[in-house]
């Protein structure tokens, strides 16, 4: 904590209440933070996190509760008055027109163009253009437009939900350093997160939530992690293990490839990916922002076309034009934007029912019932809050991210493309993923896995590839996939030493 950060609270609330309908979001939160101070605001998913920055930031009104700013009592009705004030949030879900441009977003809001170059810049996005659609680019970038709108604006006190979690590490490290650097220039700033090894490196303080009470104000120090968790969580522990064995089956591996990837490039990003995904395999995908990633899942998706190499199906070419035909094949994604795959004005149980429901042939009593059984299933697996089960737009992020999974553990898979699926998952329902996947494995699924959460190799996986510069640079067993090895060979340090083939890009 900086000196500025000593004495009387900028921002200081408390007694905060808020239902809607049926569902108490918040009973009674409080929540402090002053000048020069980064404060973690912690809780499981569906806690209220998101609730009370909604009505910090003047988005929602409490139906109870006091805020003070500087002292002063204020309820502010509308989000342009808390701005105003310099109460500044980047929420969970990008802010951004899809059907316009960088430019015109930025005159839609009245954002100056050359303090919003100089936060792109520093938060590592530079080659962006301001003529690139948003439609056109990842969520990553989507993430750090909306910190960099938000810093343009000088916020007093910036509130940010869940920022680094579509993020590769590389640009997590950026926006830590800028965030601890806001702080050190006498700013305050509320940082949600489900990560603890971020909150350990830039948070002073972590308030946590749970069930809508806040429960707890800890200062941030060596073995106060396990503390927390068991706070978050009433008292539920919680051993960070990876999940069983992973003794690869030697005859499975041997056996033709579920997928088999060879030289594929698309874009400009993607050059030339090839690797063998085996049935029963959890295969990672490791790589820092744009490396070709987001196209490769594209191209196996069936979203975009690529413009060189192959891929074989169970030993047989496949050609996809649409996503359609990738899903003929046995190809499932789960993308990363949960909006692409929800319907979000649609119940839990119907998104979770999906696929079922898309073949009309198998409705019936006796099928409707397995269906009722297997969502059920999900749900209690993923510990789904149903609260406000009757529309999934109503759910926590982290809750509606369990719907995106949950649908294809109820509906079987041969071949899931997960694309960063932990996404703004609490550390309970993380680890009940891992083994979920290693379950979906042992019963014949394939599995590719792009996460930007280094840890899950070893949790989750068999082994990782890792792509730098649109290329396999290296293939890591999970029994070697420190964070370390997995980093060095992110940012292509092992490329000189090694350059593996597609060859040994198979177990
Ligand atoms: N508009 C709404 N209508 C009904 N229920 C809502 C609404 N918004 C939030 N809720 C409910 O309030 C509760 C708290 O949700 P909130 O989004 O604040 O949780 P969170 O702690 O931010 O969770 P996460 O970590 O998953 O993002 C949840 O049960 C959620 O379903």
């Amino acid at each position: 904590m900086t000196e500025a950060a000593s004495g009387r609270p900028l921002l200081d609330a408390s007694g905060v209440a808020k239902r809607f309908g049926a569902v108490v979001a918040l009973k009674d939160a409080s929540l402090t933070v002053a000048a020069g101070e980064i404060v973690a605001l912690m809780g499981a998913n569906g806690a209220g996190k998101s609730t009370f920055v909604k009505i910090l930031t003047g988005a929602l009104r409490p139906d109870a509760g006091h805020i003070h700013l500087d002292g002063q009592d204020r309820r502010f009705a509308s989000p342009a008055q808390a701005r105003r004030s310099g109460i500044m949030p980047v929420y969970q879900e990008p802010s951004l027109i899809p059907d316009l441009d960088v430019a015109d977003n930025l005159r839609l809001v009245d954002v100056p163009v050359e303090p919003f170059r100089h936060w792109i810049n520093e938060l590592g996005i530079a080659d962006l253009r301001l003529d690139d659609p948003i439609a056109h680019l990842p969520l990553a970038t989507l993430r750090i437009l909306d910190l960099a709108l938000t810093l343009a604006k000088e916020p007093k006190v910036l509130m940010l939900d869940e920022m680094t979690a579509a993020l590769p590490t590389d640009l997590v490290e950026r926006v830590l350093t800028v965030i601890r650097a806001q702080a050190d220039a006498g700013r305050s700033v509320i940082y949600i997160s489900h990560r603890f090894a971020e909150i350990a490196r830039v948070c002073d303080r972590a308030s946590v939530l749970r069930d809508g009470v806040t429960v707890g104000d800890f200062t941030i120090e060596p073995g106060i992690e396990e503390k927390i968790v068991e706070l978050m969580l009433g008292g539920v522990p919680t051993r960070i293990e990876a999940s069983g064995t992973r003794a690869r089956d030697s005859a499975a591996a041997a056996a033709t490839p579920r997928l088999q990837v060879r030289g594929i490039g698309a874009g400009s990003k993607l050059a030339d990916v090839s690797f063998d995904l085996h049935k029963g395999e959890v295969l990672g995908v490791v790589a820092l922002e744009g490396q070709g990633q987001d196209e490769l899942f594209d191209v196996l998706a069936g979203f975009r076309r690529a413009r060189s190499g192959t891929i074989e199906v169970d030993g047989k070419p496949a050609s996809f034009g649409h996503p359609a035909d990738a899903i003929a094949r046995g190809l499932t994604l789960v993308p990363g934007d949960r909006k692409d795959a929800l319907l979000m004005l649609r119940s839990v149980r119907e998104n979770i029912a999906l696929p079922q429901l898309a073949h009309p042939s198998k409705w019936g009593a006796i099928p409707m019932r397995r269906e009722a059984a297997r969502v059920a299933d999900a749900v209690e697996r993923l510990q789904i809050d149903m609260r406000a089960q009757a529309e999934v737009r109503r759910l926590s992020g982290g809750n509606q991210q369990k719907v995106t999974i949950g649908r294809w553990v109820a509906a079987g898979v041969e071949t899931l493309l997960l694309f960063d699926p932990t996404r703004g998952i609490d550390v309970r329902t993380k680890h009940q993923i891992y083994p979920l996947l290693r379950e979906l494995a042992g019963q014949g699924a394939s599995i590719l896995f792009y996460t930007s959460e280094l840890d899950e190799v070893a949790l989750a996986c068999d082994r990782a590839i890792v792509i730098f510069g649109g290329r396999v640079v290296d293939v890591i067993e999970a029994s070697q996939a420190s964070e370390q090895n997995l980093m060095r060979a992110a940012y292509g340090l092992t490329e000189v030493e090694r350059q593996p083939s597609a060859t040994e890009a198979q177990p």
